[in-house]
């Protein structure tokens, strides 16, 4: 048998979700059936300082000999031995991390949302394949077995006919704090860019392929801001997604302030039948499939850690086979996402801080 391929991580910030992800990536892949792929991380970087980074490695017990602990960003994008960059900073911060990731020759794999705009998104495109790079939005719901398989039941099977309505939610009571990092306008806080990803993620997994490989025709998006946050606290996106061939909507939402009934976060629903996901809609185990005039039948798919490893297989499979962008979410796919929220903040009246916006000429 083959030797794995190995894929050498820098890590862009030491928040939540990259403890996460960098404990995941130094789990043995044999954990979850993976002999083709390992990783190793070999680079952290703190914007705060070198104490942060080096408590990050403390934290996720990585080795101290073979991970170097920067005070910056530059610094890792410095590293010769780091291939590809995992970018974990706010929103606010991915399209600069990202250009100067890539200026610097690094493969990259950025944190949802891509960015604050479809247009800083669309200009990360273009810079990663002008300079032959790897680029990949990190929706790591994509890349679990259990999505793999809802894909090839709607896609390959056709289990539920043609796809006619689509609708999923991801809302979650936070405390509001001026402190965290979703109620803070300058970060690209708020619903939307945070959880609303999520179900239309999942109007995307149903209906992108249905409808060519095209976004919604139509996107509507509803706000309200309710605390007193400058920030989408309750959002509501209604899609059509009609290619002159096949016709559906969607719809998703989210919020800061309630929470989704647990029975289940998303519903896709066609002529012969209806598929559910049980929450959480970013990180799934159980779908129920109930087709028409059949007793409904529920698969589980065990999580083994916490998830994030998946979408860094996909990384190193992709680099290993020399490709540019992952199969299971192409960047022309991750464009078209971004587009959906460009327009649900327009046509909802929502608008970040000037500045985040900004698009930079070539
Ligand atoms: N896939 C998933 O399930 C999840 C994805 N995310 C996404 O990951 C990103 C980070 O989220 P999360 O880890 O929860 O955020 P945190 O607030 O926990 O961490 C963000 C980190 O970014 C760095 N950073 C750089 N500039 C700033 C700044 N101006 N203000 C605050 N932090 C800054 C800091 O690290 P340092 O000081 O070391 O540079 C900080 O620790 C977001 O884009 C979010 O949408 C978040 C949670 C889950
Ligand atoms: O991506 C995410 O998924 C899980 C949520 O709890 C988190 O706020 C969000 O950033």
């Amino acid at each position: 048998m083959a030797a794995p391929y190995e894929l050498k991580w820098g890590i862009l910030a030491t928040g939540g979700i990259a403890k996460l992800f960098v404990k995941d990536l130094l789990l043995d892949p044999s954990t979850r059936d993976v002999t083709d792929v390992k990783h190793k991380v070999v680079a952290i970087g703190s914007s705060s300082s070198k104490a942060s980074a080096e408590q990050f490695i403390e934290f996720v017990e990585a080795d101290k000999n073979t991970t170097r602990a920067y005070g910056s960003y530059a610094e890792v994008l410095q590293d010769p031995d780091v291939q590809i960059v995992y970018v974990a900073s706010p929103q606010s911060h991915h399209y600069d991390n990202v250009l100067e990731a890539l200026r610097a020759g690094k493969h990259v794999c950025c944190e949802k949302p891509f960015t604050i705009n479809a247009k800083q998104t669309a200009h990360l495109i273009r810079l990663a394949r002008e300079r032959k790079l790897f680029l990949m939005e990190a929706v790591w719901t994509r890349f679990f077995p259990i999505t793999r398989e809802i894909v090839r039941l709607l896609h390959t099977e056709r289990v539920l006919g043609p796809i006619q309505r689509v609708w999923g939610d991801f809302s979650r009571l936070f405390d509001p704090s001026p402190e965290h990092r979703l109620f803070k306008p300058e970060l690209g806080g708020g619903a939307l860019l945070d959880l609303g990803v999520y179900p239309i993620t999942w109007n995307f997994i149903a209906l992108y392929e249905q409808n060519g490989r095209k976004g919604p025709s139509e996107v509507r998006g509803t706000i309200l801001k309710a605390r007193g946050y400058d920030v989408d606290e309750y959002t509501s996106v209604s899609m059509v997604w009609d290619n002159g061939e096949s016709q559906a909507v969607g719809t998703a939402s989210c919020s800061l302030s309630v929470q989704t009934p647990r029975a289940y976060c998303v519903a896709i629903q066609g002529e012969k039948g209806d598929l559910l996901v049980e929450w959480p809609p970013y990180r799934p185990e159980t779908y129920i499939l109930q087709l028409k005039g059949k007793e409904p039948v529920k698969k589980t798919f065990p999580v083994p850690g916490q998830g994030l490893f998946w979408e860094a297989d996909a990384c190193a499979r992709a680099l290993r086979d020399g490709k540019l962008e992952a199969d299971e979410y192409t960047l022309e796919e991750s464009l078209a996402v971004m587009e959906v929220l460009d327009r649900a903040r327009e046509t909802a009246g929502y608008a970040f801080p000037g500045k985040l916006e900004k698009v930079y000429s070539e």
